[in-house]
């Protein structure tokens, strides 16, 4: 019930509306009831041969009953998906909120085809929670009172036929039958999930899977999640369906047994024959209203699975940050406060104090015990060998990672002091993996600007050729790599920042583009404080400070020149790397 207790909170914000559903619910179950019963009454009464005018209470009874019904499920169907449609979009709006607060690294450890299965099928599977869990049993007990209460006026025995019959078809044949498909149901769901992983897995690795051929394995085991999902669905529908039939069996059998019971009822003299008929309609009709009982089950497990699933992501998040509380040292740890409202000024100047970082199930830190400072409007270069921590450093000042100890400062305010919207807000941002969306060069440029300025972006960017309309197509597949590049450095050359974080962005540039990109920029910034991340050590010299990384840990710090005469590591690279170009 814990994992149900998120979507019953959203449920009761929509309280007026489950109110009215159920009064509509309640209002429309009684009148079908009363509509039948009353018919039944007609029937016999007509039978017997009664002047007209003795049934013409009856006969508008039934015609008003015949009214009310219709009216009141018009409103209850209406009210009811009202509320369903709201609860469903707050359940979305907070499920996006939760992943808005998850950093990019914590994204990429779900797997993109569970978390379109928790987005689209669990937060769909949710919307059948108000209609088919929450309202429906209280509809039923209201009008079984009432129903149940009528009959007793005339006869316990057969109130008690109903109560024996309603506790089979509402309680017992759902419990076993629950019984026996739980197993079959959990599985189910498994291997949705495992297929949804499989399909996505297979779509966004289609191209290495072809060129490694592994494509024919990975389709088997596609066609094979497939195929045992189907076939768990099938026997979930066999039950579903034997199911169905036990519990129309229970219905006859108890409309049966009331013609029965009312039989000898009227044989001793203890009901009147004209009431048989209308309490056999009665009860069918009621039983009726069972229906929607036997599926509870079903959507209860269901539905309490995809809430856990829809919830737990910022669960996760919120048990993790606690887990990283409790191993940090107290005297180390960075104080994860709620951001206040502190905004940034000016260029910025950074500094990193004794930071570590390890990401998340990890046990090598990424950095460790890094202090370096980058002067306000200052031009910096963090270089060092694949893996050393330079990307880290990055993502560290853009927020989407917290130091597991030390300090960052941005203009001498602690980092976890500012919201990351000020900071992003403040930055030109060019991080390795950039996303393109399938649309037009226009849309990928990601600003709300004249087409005019985004043209020059293009120029500037050495994309001259492109025009806006151009067609982009899904995760950027019809640019090259250096046209991607050049994409995302247009994108920041529009974007209004004075933090300018750059890494690797000419990784797969030609060396005369690079330079003159390179230029561009830094004219760009100007004022500004530019931090470049490369390990390529050309165009090194136009920086006020390089600082050397391996293994997670400052090396070295200076200008090229001081650098260059230390003749350590950073000299050793330089002299690696000349050598390698001489070789060529
Ligand atoms: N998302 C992640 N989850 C776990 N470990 C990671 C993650 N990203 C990076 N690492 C690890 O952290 C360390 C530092 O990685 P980082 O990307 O900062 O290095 P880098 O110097 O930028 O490398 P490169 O030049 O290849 O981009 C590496 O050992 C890497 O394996």
């Amino acid at each position: 019930m814990r994992d149900l207790q998120p979507v019953l909170r959203h449920i009761w914000q929509e309280k007026r509306d489950v109110l009215l559903t159920v009064l509509f619910g309640w209002v429309t179950g009684l009148a079908a009831v009363g509509l039948f019963t009353a018919s039944g009454y007609l029937i016999s009464q007509a039978a017997l041969s009664v002047p007209v005018y003795a049934l013409m209470v009856v006969i508008a009874s039934v015609k008003l009953l015949g009214f009310i019904r219709a009216i009141a499920r018009y409103l209850e169907r209406y009210v009811s998906h009202r509320a369903t449609f709201t609860i469903l979009s707050r359940i979305r709006t907070h499920f996006f909120a939760q992943l808005e607060r998850l950093s990019p690294v914590r994204l990429q450890r779900l797997l993109y085809g569970d978390l379109l299965s928790r987005v689209v099928t669990d937060v769909e599977a949710l919307q059948h929670f108000f209609l088919r869990i929450f309202y429906p049993p209280v509809v039923l007990v209201l009008i079984f009172l009432a129903t149940v209460s009528f009959t007793l006026y005339f006869s316990w025995w057969l109130a008690l036929l109903l109560l024996v019959g309603l506790i089979m078809t509402t309680v017992i044949l759902p419990a076993l039958f629950h019984v026996l498909r739980q197993k079959r149901e959990q599985t189910a769901l498994e291997q949705q999930s495992q297929l949804s992983a499989e399909a996505t897995e297979l779509l966004f690795g289609f191209q290495e899977l072809k060129i490694y051929r592994q494509l024919a394995e990975k389709e088997r085991q596609f066609k094979q999640a497939n195929d045992t999902l189907i076939q768990t669905q099938a026997q979930i529908q066999k039950h579903e369906l034997l199911q169905q039939v036990a519990d129309k069996w229970v219905g006859m059998v108890t409309g049966f047994a009331v013609l029965a019971v009312g039989g000898w009822l009227i044989t001793n003299g203890q009901l009147e024959g004209v009431y048989l008929a209308m309490f056999l309609l009665l009860t069918l009709t009621l039983f009726e209203h069972t229906a929607p009982m036997a599926a509870f089950p079903h959507y209860f497990r269901e539905n309490k699975e995809a809430a856990r699933r829809v919830f737990s992501i910022g669960q996760q998040k919120e048990e993790e940050r606690k887990q990283e509380e409790e191993t940090c040292k107290p005297d180390n740890v960075v104080q994860v406060s709620q951001p206040a409202h502190v905004s940034l000024e000016g260029p910025v100047a950074i500094r990193f104090e004794a930071v570590s970082f390890t990401y998340p199930g990890e046990g090598r830190p990424a950095l460790n015990n890094v202090t370096f400072e980058v002067p306000a409007g200052s031009k910096t270069a963090i270089v060092g060998a694949s893996g050393s921590g330079k990307s880290t450093v990055l993502h560290l000042i853009l927020g989407l990672e917290q130091a597991s100890s030390g300090q960052i400062l941005l203009n001498d305010i602690p980092i976890d002091q500012l919201q990351p919207e000020v900071i992003w807000q403040k930055t030109n941002a060019v991080l390795q993996e950039q996303h393109f969306f399938s649309g037009t060069i226009r849309d990928n440029l990601l600003a709300d600007v004249e087409d005019d300025k985004l043209i020059a972006a293009l120029r500037q960017a050495g994309l001259d050729t492109f025009s806006l309309d151009q067609p982009v197509f899904d995760q950027g597949a019809n640019l090259s790599g250096g046209e991607k590049q050049r994409l995302s450095i247009a994108r920041v050359l529009l974007r209004q920042g004075q933090l300018w974080l750059l890494d690797e962005p000419f990784s797969s540039l030609d060396y005369p583009r690079a330079q003159k990109l390179m230029a561009q920029l830094l004219d760009a910034a100007r004022d500004q404080t530019f931090i470049y991340v490369s390990h390529h050590l050309s165009n090194l010299d136009m920086m006020d400070q390089i600082v050397v990384m391996d293994e997670g840990s400052v090396q070295e710090q200076g200008t090229y020149a001081q650098l260059m005469n230390k003749r350590g590591m950073f000299y050793r690279l330089k002299q690696v790397e000349q050598d390698a170009l001489n070789d060529r």
